[in-house]
């Protein structure tokens, strides 16, 4: 069984203005939707449409944190999230304006209880189960959480994926992680460097491997992605033609994409392939990518 952790999940608030952004002025809206997102219900939404059976584990809070766990339910997404007594679960502002701009909020507090009850829960897991750690940790936790997670679950034969950034996700790497998802800028800041052709991208890609990440997948929005794997061997892919319509959601997208076609043939050639197809799916639709979308792209690809 597939497990996504999502700490701090979120209602996405996507609006579209008709021009810029405007500082110090009223903005108003041209169009909005609203998702139900933290990087890994995304990926837990994906993997669903993909036909991959997952449980989205997590933390909810207050009245948004009903709407997400409802939303979720009547798309057949399926959820064991912990409820937490105060707080409530945050909107994420995604400003569609010509370029993007977002403001991810604080979250509400996780208690030592609550997090007693998400080690519970991990604890159930053993050979077979693959486990995706995605997004970031609210501020009132320790910031070697993620860490924690995986001494814990070391020799239990669990894949693990992380997609988190900076220490979060350097910290875990001597777990030896199945594959963790860096963009290129987030793997820049790693190294402190911007990072602008292939082979720049692949040798810190393999500076990663080598603290223990057993595959690098990162990932370059228009560019495609470029995936670095346990053999060594470096697997390239540009992305299909199509046009942008909201990116929100394309990492966590190419990250059950991976996964689903990882699990299906243990090839990286294929599971590249569907993560691409996954990712632009999401980036080329108003919300997430739907399986439709995603088979309309493979085809191309
Ligand atoms: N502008 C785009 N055009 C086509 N595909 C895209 C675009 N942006 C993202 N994607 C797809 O989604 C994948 C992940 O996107 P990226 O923006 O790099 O991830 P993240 O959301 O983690 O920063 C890309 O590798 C690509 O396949
Ligand atoms: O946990 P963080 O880092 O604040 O990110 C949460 C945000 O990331 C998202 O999961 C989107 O992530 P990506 O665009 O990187 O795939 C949103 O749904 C959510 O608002």
């Amino acid at each position: 069984m597939i497990y996504t952790v999502t700490f701090n999940p979120a209602i996405d608030y996507v609006v579209h203005l008709p021009g810029s952004l405007q500082l110090d002025a009223v903005n108003r809206t041209t169009q909005e939707e609203y998702q139900f997102g933290g990087k890994g219900i995304n990926v837990s939404s994906v993997l669903n449409a993909l036909g991959c059976e997952n449980t989205a584990l997590g933390f909810v809070a207050g009245p948004t944190g009903r709407w997400l766990e409802d939303g979720l339910r009547a798309q057949g997404v399926h959820t064991d999230f912990i409820h937490l007594d105060e707080g409530v679960t945050r909107i994420n502002v995604k400003i569609k304006a010509g370029e993007e701009t977002e403001i991810n909020g604080l979250g509400p507090r996780i208690g030592e209880a609550d997090m007693a009850q998400l080690t519970a829960q991990l604890d159930r897991l053993g050979p077979g189960d693959a486990l995706v750690l995605a997004g970031s940790i609210p501020a009132c936790l320790a910031g070697d959480t993620y860490e924690k997670i995986l001494v814990r679950l070391e020799g239990r034969g669990v894949q693990v994926v992380v997609d988190a950034t900076r220490d979060l996700l350097v910290n875990v790497l001597q777990y030896r992680p199945f594959l963790i998802k860096p963009n290129n800028h987030e793997l820049g800041e790693i190294f402190g460097r911007v990072l602008t052709t292939d082979a720049e991208i692949t040798a810190c890609a393999a500076m990663l491997q080598a603290r223990g990440a057993r595959n690098v997948l990162v990932s370059m929005a228009g560019d495609g992605a470029l995936l670095l794997d346990e053999h060594g061997v470096t697997h390239r892919m540009g992305v299909p033609k199509g046009k942008v319509l909201n990116s929100v959601g394309a990492g966590d997208s190419m990250v059950a994409g991976f996964l689903a076609g990882y699990l299906q043939k243990g090839d990286y050639d294929w599971a590249l392939k569907l993560g691409t197809a996954a990712g632009s799916a999401t980036a080329f639709s108003l919300g997430l990518a739907t399986r439709e979308k995603i088979d309309e792209l493979l085809a191309t690809l």
